[in-house]
């Protein structure tokens, strides 16, 4: 985890629009000691236009490129970044993400993504003319899967537990609340990947320390995903119990 952590210590937060991340980020930003970048309002503030303005302007392809460039031209340190859920269609904005530091895929069924957005063209989701949301749900979710150095599944999560499994899943958890109970502790849910699940009950006897970060997870160097070496988080270290918690940290090489 150290060499994407040191990068430039930045969390950027990709995953569909609704998921929470410009909600979730400003709050972690606080809570990390980070700054806070919504790209959204990068975008407005270049442009001096609404989102849903400039995609009915410009189209899908138009404002894709316009969000690339200038995501691409952020300058970051220890940033957290909330870009909007289009921008893994511009590779090179992804690129600069992962030189900034560690990106992170709030992952949502897609159920609950269609209750949390409502009306695509109020809200300006950038969606081909024809296609369904389930399809762009479906299409987004390789990107995100491939782009992301560690998912969060924030299935039935708050928002400060899906704060928390960030801190934590980045290696730095954030002091414990009194009174938390079960599966809402460990901020990490499982997820049907096939891949080890990092099992409950097992993290508060584990690496982590007094001040509440965690000890370095350990690489099992188990499975291949999209050409990178998908590393379980230590599940020592994860998750309380009688949680299911999972995380999955794709390591980029
Ligand atoms: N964990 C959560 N549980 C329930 N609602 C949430 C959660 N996180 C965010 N929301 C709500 O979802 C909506 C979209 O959040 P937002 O932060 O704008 O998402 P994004 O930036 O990913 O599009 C907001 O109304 C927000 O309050
Ligand atoms: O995913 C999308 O197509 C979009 C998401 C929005 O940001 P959020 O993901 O923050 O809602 C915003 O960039 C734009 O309206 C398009
Ligand atoms: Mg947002």
């Amino acid at each position: 985890m150290a060499d994407a952590a040191v990068r430039g210590g930045c969390i950027t937060l990709i995953g569909m629009p609704a998921c929470g991340k410009s909600s979730v980020g400003v709050v972690l930003a606080k809570k990390t000691g980070r700054q806070f970048i919504d790209g959204d309002l990068l975008i407005q503030g270049q442009t001096g236009k609404l989102l849903k303005e400039l995609i009915q302007e410009l189209g899908d392809e138009g404002f894709r490129a316009l969000e690339e460039e200038i995501n691409a031209g952020i300058q970051a340190e220890r940033a957290v970044i909330a870009p909007g859920g289009s921008i893994v269609y511009g590779e090179r904005a992804m690129r600069r993400f992962h030189e900034l530091g560690q990106v992170v895929y709030l992952k949502l069924s897609y159920p609950a993504i269609r209750r949390r957005l409502g009306d695509l063209t109020a809200r300006g989701v950038s969606i081909k003319p024809g296609q369904t949301l389930r399809q762009l749900y479906d299409e987004r979710v390789q990107l995100y899967e491939k782009y992301a150095d560690i998912v969060v599944d924030e299935t039935g999560m708050n928002t400060r537990q899906v704060v928390e499994a960030i801190a934590r899943a980045v290696g730095e958890a954030l002091p414990e609340k009194k009174a938390e109970t079960s599966t809402g502790s460990t901020g990490l849910r499982g997820r049907k990947t096939g891949k080890r699940k990092a099992a409950a009950g097992r993290a508060e006897s584990g690496g982590r320390t007094r001040s509440g970060r965690q000890q370095p997870q350990s690489s099992t160097g188990k499975g291949k995903r999209h050409g990178k070496r998908v590393v379980e988080a230590g599940q020592s270290s994860l998750s309380g119990s009688g949680g299911d918690g999972e995380l999955r940290r794709q390591r980029r090489k």
